[in-house]
């Protein structure tokens, strides 16, 4: 089997981080195509993600997640996950064998100013509900950090700026 190229730029982290939106500048910046991996799930399941999550729990939604982007194939693109992919093993080594990955971290006080309304934006609470957006950051950090390359806090920073500091840490 001819070896797999390396050449896409998997963008992870917290919902808010700015991965679709950031995604998209950097694409421009280094001439990319341009994935957003929840555009992806939404047009295979003909369904908004919330409607998924609704449909298939926390659970289920990570199963449905893990099974598209496991198969998800590209060449020089950037790949804007969804902020839960990193709860899905077999997606994640399969991203991380097609690209470097680039974690877009945010402090917990940069998270609570971006997200005001978790349920509205369609995130994956496994602790249900109930769950905290400290107990969130707190479950995600250290997967974020387990299957990062390269790591960019981007911080009170536009996201022309951060998109052009990922740039930089990429060369
Ligand atoms: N660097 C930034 N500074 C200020 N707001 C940002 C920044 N990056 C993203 N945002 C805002 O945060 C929200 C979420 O961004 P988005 O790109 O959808 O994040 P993600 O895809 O990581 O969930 C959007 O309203 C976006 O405008
Ligand atoms: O963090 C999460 O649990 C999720 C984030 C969303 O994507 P963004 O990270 O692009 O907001 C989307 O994938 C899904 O609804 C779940
Ligand atoms: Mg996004």
């Amino acid at each position: 089997m001819a070896e797999e190229r390396k050449d896409n730029i998997i963008l992870i982290g917290m919902p808010g981080a700015g991965k679709s939106t950031l995604g998209i500048v950097l694409a421009k910046i280094l001439n990319y195509d341009f994935i957003d991996a929840d555009l992806v799930i939404q047009n295979q399941c003909d369904k908004t993600l919330q409607k998924l999550i609704d449909a298939c729990g926390p659970e289920g939604f990570i199963e449905v997640e893990n099974q598209i982007l496991k198969d998800i194939e590209a060449t020089k693109s950037i790949i804007a996950t969804g902020g839960s992919a990193v709860y899905s093993e077999d997606a994640m080594n399969h991203l991380s064998s097609i690209g470097r990955v680039v974690y877009l971290q945010i402090s917990f006080e940069e998270l609570v100013n971006r997200l005001h309304d978790l349920q509205e934006r369609g995130v994956v609470l496994k602790g249900g509900i109930g769950m905290s957006l400290r107990d969130l950051y707190d479950e995600r950090k250290p997967l974020y950090e387990q299957y990062a390359n390269i790591t960019v806090n981007v911080d009170h920073l536009s996201i022309t700026a951060a998109a052009r500091k990922v740039a930089d840490a990429l060369k």
